[in-house]
This record gives structure tokens, C-alpha cells and sequence, in this order.
């Protein structure tokens, strides 16, 4: 993996958005088209603040999280809602939202239907990802009932998953789309991520699920 440490987490944020933005300019120029794909939780929001004030013909971009949590919109866990407050506003109000959420009970009843909307958006242009402590990334969480089967080659595009440490059920982008990505950027702060992502590179995918994108990512990290 290429190691990038910045001196603070403001200037993470503003050198990780430009670095994206210039990626989709790059592949809009070349191919019309772009898909970036971004993760929820509690880190991306300050790059989606910049991003989406960015001048870029977003309306050539799809964007699509990389994983959710099986929560309607309404709830604050759920990670479409956090794109639509932070990345889809401003001039990146105008890019196309790929869903990987749909309201129903279980994910399972929703599969087919959001993997047929995906598979055009395919194969990702630019990939944020950010990892937990636990070393998960999307939600590919060490101990979830279908680890093995999401980190295989022959893994469907997107894969419903369930683990302790989860929560909800979740739905997620699986091993062989992440790392088909042109380019993989992965988000983290803080000592307690360094030190997971450094010891991710040491053992199996099982246990360290982000390892399956680490030979091609670049890891953008400050304290
Ligand atoms: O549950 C999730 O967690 C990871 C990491 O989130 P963070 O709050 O530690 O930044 C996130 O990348 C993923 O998209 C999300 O669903």
C-alpha cells in the first residue's frame, strides 16, 4: 500500500477531494462517464463538504456508497442519507444516486432489483473506502456470515451481510468490485487506525477484510 500521512485532518480532507476530483475530471474527459463510490460512518463528511462545492459536470458522475446499513433514510445510522445532507448538495446536487437501499424488511428482498440498477455504474471510476478499527472496510466486517464468499473472485457485485459488530443487516460492494476500482483511496484518522490498517497488511483477508484493496490503495491518514 502507498502510505500518505498529512500533518492535519484539515488538510487531509482538502488534498483527498482534490485528488478525487481531478481522477473523475480525468475520466469523464476520457470516457464521458464516471462513478465514484464512497463509504458512510462517522469520517468521509468533511471531504463529501468539499467535494460537493467542487466544479465538475457532476451530472456525468454516479455515486454510489460502497456499503449500507439496513435502516430507512430517516434514521440517522443510515449512510444514504448522510451522501444526500453532505455530498449530493451544492453543485454535486445535480450527480446521479445509485441506491443501495430500498425499503423492506430484509435486504435479501431488495438484492436483485439494486444489483441490476449498480451493474451500469460499473466498474468504479474512483473508490473512497473507510475502514473501523476492526479493520472492516464497506462492510466486509472480520466474522460476518458471508465473509468468505463477498472476499472471493466470484462474488456477486453486492452481497447481503450480517455480523455481531455490524449492527443491522447490511448491504455491501464485494471484494472483486472494490478492487476493480481505477483508483482506491482509503480514509482514516486517529492512532488507534493507523496502527489496524499497518497490522491489516499483516494478516489473512479473513481476518482483516480491508486487506483485499491494500496492494493498489493509497491510505490517506491523519491524527
Ligand atoms: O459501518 C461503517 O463503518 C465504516 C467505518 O466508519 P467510521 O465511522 O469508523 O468512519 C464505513 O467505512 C462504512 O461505510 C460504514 O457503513
Amino acid at each position: 500500500m502507498n502510505f500518505k500521512a498529512y500533518p492535519d485532518r484539515d488538510l487531509l480532507m482538502l488534498d483527498l477531494a482534490d485528488q478525487i476530483a481531478a481522477e473523475l475530471r480525468r475520466a469523464l474527459e476520457v470516457h464521458g462517464r464516471a462513478t465514484l463510490s464512497v463509504p458512510g460512518g462517522t469520517t468521509p463528511g468533511p471531504v463529501f463538504d468539499i467535494l460537493s462545492g467542487l466544479d465538475l459536470d457532476w451530472g456525468r458522475v454516479s455515486v454510489l456508497l460502497n456499503d449500507e446499513r439496513w435502516v430507512d433514510e430517516s434514521s440517522p445510522r443510515s449512510n444514504t442519507r448522510l451522501l444526500r445532507e453532505r455530498l449530493l448538495t451544492g453543485r454535486a446536487a445535480g450527480a446521479q444516486l445509485v441506491p443501495l437501499y430500498a425499503p423492506a424488511p430484509q435486504p435479501e428482498d431488495k438484492l436483485a432489483e439494486l444489483a441490476e440498477g449498480i451493474a451500469p455504474a460499473l466498474p468504479i471510476t474512483v473508490l473512497l473506502l473507510g475502514m473501523g478499527a476492526d479493520m472492516h472496510t464497506a462492510s466486509l466486517f472480520p466474522g460476518a456470515d458471508r465473509l468468505a464468499e463477498a472476499l472471493s473472485d466470484t462474488a456477486p457485485a453486492v452481497m447481503a451481510l450480517r455480523a455481531e459488530a455490524a449492527g443491522e443487516p447490511r448491504i455491501t460492494l464485494t471484494a472483486p468490485v472494490l478492487r476493480d476500482a481505477m483508483h482506491i483511496h482509503i480514509l482514516i484518522t486517529g492512532a488507534e487506525k493507523r496502527a489496524a490498517i499497518e497490522r491489516a497488511a499483516t494478516l489473512p483477508e479473513e481476518e482483516a477484510p480491508v486487506r483485499c484493496v491494500l496492494k493498489n490503495a493509497t491510505v490517506h491518514w491523519a491524527e
